[in-house]
């Protein structure tokens, strides 16, 4: 099944500005892990956006096109229900993080779902150990290092435990250990079912992934097997995705 069908998506942030993404089509199957790459500025933030529900289209962007999340048009849908389906950690966590402990962090979305104290234990002591940062439990995300803030936002995303999650270059403040101990994750959430999207430029790191999107100035070029990709070197350096 299609966990995720982005059809003819196109998207502008202002009416009559540049097209910012130009006519994207793609599937991700339910449990597939998919890479998102392309030069600085080409709009995969802008897609992960537009797949989350994230993105500005009512006030000033213009959205065309469909992205269908489980069977549901993300724009039809309302926040609340929409962050059940698909779950995003932002490029800059400092954009989502906002409680005086990590704790606090991870529970504040199921607390909003009105579950019982002990559900709500449950799964702040599931997602920190799932995530490996249960030593961070106390500590105040905003004194963390850029690398373990994302860890604390990819927990608070995952404490709803949405079937979809879109994570936006969360490895690039990591050094080597820090980009295995996500790229673990990552592998556990995916050999778990999870159907994740992930923007990397990194792709040695997330080489384990299933598919490869690449975009070129809002245009989506290749969507392959990420191994066929990676063995295309003269594509990728074409596209300078490798020198
Ligand atoms: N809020 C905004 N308003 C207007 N233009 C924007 C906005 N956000 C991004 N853009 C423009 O949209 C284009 C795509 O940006 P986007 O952040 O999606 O690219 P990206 O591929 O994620 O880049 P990077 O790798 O540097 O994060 C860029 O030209 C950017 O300047």
């Amino acid at each position: 099944m299609d966990a995720v069908a982005v059809k003819g998506l196109a998207y502008q942030y202002q009416a009559g500005g540049p097209s910012i993404l130009k006519c994207i089509n793609f599937k991700v199957t339910q449990g597939e892990m998919v890479v998102v790459a392309g030069l600085s500025g080409c709009g995969k933030s802008t897609l992960c956006g537009c797949i989350s529900g994230t993105v500005q289209c009512n006030r000033y962007g213009v959205m065309k096109g469909e992205v269908v999340v489980n069977g549901k048009n993300v724009r039809e849908m309302r926040a609340a229900k929409l962050a059940l389906e698909v779950g995003m950690v932002f490029q800059d966590p400092d954009m989502q993080l906002f409680s005086p402990t990590v704790e606090d962090e991870i529970a504040f979305a199921p607390e909003n779902l009105c579950l019982p104290p002990d559900r709500i234990r449950e799964r702040v002591d599931g997602v920190l150990a799932l995530v490996g940062i249960a030593d961070l439990r106390e500590a105040n995300p905003y004194q963390l290092s850029g690398g373990e803030k994302h860890l604390v936002a990819l927990a608070a995303v995952l404490s709803l435990d949405p079937p979809v999650l879109i994570l936006d270059e969360v490895m690039s403040q990591l050094d080597a250990a820090g980009k295995k101990r996500v790229s673990t994750v990552l592998k556990k959430l995916r050999d778990g079912g999870k159907t994740i999207i992930v923007v990397e430029h990194d792709l040695e790191a997330v080489a384990f992934a299933d598919r490869l999107l690449v975009l070129e100035n809002g245009a989506a070029v290749r969507f392959d097997r990420m191994e066929t990709l990676l063995a295309d070197r003269d594509f990728m350096a074409a596209i300078r995705l490798i020198c």
